[in-house]
């Protein structure tokens, strides 16, 4: 069966091809860009021993251009990995929110999308694009099944103590005002890969997904107890351009004295905060670079953004009462060795204790970077979101 997954960002396409259920890739890629001035797609073939890669840049206007180019290459003459668009039987989507109504992985209705579309205030910056590559989808691969996995639906474990907000009782029970929670997809996907590791289904883990967006879990048997994002996606961790925890006084505050308007703070706190409002790069590449010329911005926001990290995993350890492990994944996770070191130190008393050495390596895969005496394992465990959207796929068709 040829499951096509698409990850739809607010501009961008990641997408993979899989047969399954062997999870071979078949070929995969990614739309940068999308209505900028130039766009790229940078898209991988995977044939036995010889891969090959084909970078394109032009103009694309939206995401509909975008899928409709990756489709021409998906079936080209010459690259082409299909013969026919009708060979792809299901169309796997990732989307960020899904409420309380999906707490499991959905075929794709009329019904279904109107339920994404209500909840385009809850996550502005993804939902719609989400939608957008449904939409889009339908029309293209009109033959196959459309498939929605929720970011959402992993942490709907979390029990009332971690979701519930302490505000009056009626804004959660009329209107689902409450935690839920994202990257749900990437947390079980590692936090799984990790136990396996560890050779312990029941051990305690925290991941640490660090990407553009950035979130903690807290993990026990395999089910999440704990996440750092709330309602939306912004609360936690500081992110590429996302404030994290904040004051709720801060945005008062700026309404009241400084004159915002609503959709001015929220442009504000989702935009133009995070690692983008303290150094004006929100890709971590940049800021490191900015960090060499010895940028002073650059250095405190990298202390900020490894200080809050710590002080989750402090509140997380307490969560579990106990830890056997801590993941780093997604982008800046996988990559970024100063990160990983900053925010593991001054935990010794946890029983955790980094290897530098062992942390500057640059590894493929799973692999440890903790002293061989630390109590707590340090993993970093590269997250495919993708293939773990493709297995719940293929496990709700069959
Ligand atoms: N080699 C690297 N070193 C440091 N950071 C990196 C590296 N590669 C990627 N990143 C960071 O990862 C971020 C993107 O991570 P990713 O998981 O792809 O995010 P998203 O899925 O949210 O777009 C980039 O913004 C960049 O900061
Ligand atoms: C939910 C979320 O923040 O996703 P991303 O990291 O892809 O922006
Ligand atoms: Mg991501």
């Amino acid at each position: 069966m040829k499951v096509f997954v698409i990850n739809s960002g607010s501009s961008s396409i990641k997408y993979q091809l899989f047969e399954m259920p062997s999870a071979k890739t078949i070929c995969s890629g990614l739309v940068e860009r999308i209505g900028l001035e130039e766009s790229i797609i940078t898209h991988k073939v995977f044939t036995d021993g010889k891969d090959e890669v084909i970078k394109k840049n032009l103009e694309i206007n939206d995401h509909a251009e975008g899928l409709r180019e990756v489709n021409a290459l998906l079936s080209d003459a010459k690259i082409g990995v299909i013969k026919d668009t009708d060979e792809i039987e299901v169309v796997g989507h990732r989307v960020v929110h899904g409420g309380e109504q999906f707490a499991v992985t959905t075929v794709i209705s009329h019904a279904v999308k109107e339920q994404i579309k209500k909840l385009f205030p809850l996550a502005p910056l993804h939902n719609p694009a989400n939608y957008l590559g449904i939409d889009v989808a339908e029309n293209i691969f009109t033959k196959a099944k459309q498939v929605a996995v929720f970011d959402t639906a992993f942490h709907q474990t979390m029990p009332e103590v971690a979701f519930r907000y302490a505000i009056p009782s009626d804004f959660y029970y009329t209107h689902g005002i409450r935690a839920y929670g994202f990257h749900g997809t990437s947390h079980k996907y590692v936090s799984e890969q990790a136990a396996e590791y560890l050779n312990n289904k029941s051990s305690k883990i925290i991941t640490i997904h660090l990407g553009n967006g950035c979130s903690m879990a807290a993990i026990e048997n395999g089910k999440c107890v704990d996440t750092s994002m709330g309602l939306g996606p912004m609360n936690g961790l500081i992110m590429g351009t996302r404030c994290g925890d904040i004051d709720q006084s801060v945005i008062f505050h700026l309404v009241t004295q400084l004159g915002y308007d609503l959709d001015q703070v929220n442009n504000v706190l989702n935009k133009k905060s995070g690692m983008v409002g303290l150094t004006g790069f929100s890709d971590m590449r940049d800021i490191t670079a900015e960090l060499d010329k010895g940028s002073k911005n650059a250095k405190l926001a990298y202390e900020l953004y490894a200080y809050r990290i710590r002080k989750y995993i402090g509140m997380y350890t307490a969560v579990l009462n106990g830890l056997d492990a801590i993941v780093f994944t997604a982008g800046v996770g996988e990559n970024d060795a100063l990160t990983r070191r900053l925010a593991t130190q001054h935990l010794e008393y946890l029983g955790i204790s980094l290897d530098e050495e062992k942390n500057k390596q640059r590894e493929k895969g799973i692999h440890e970077i903790n002293k061989a005496d630390s109590r707590v394992k340090i993993l970093v465990v590269p997250t495919n979101e993708e293939l773990e959207i493709a297995r719940q796929c293929y496990k709700l068709l069959n």
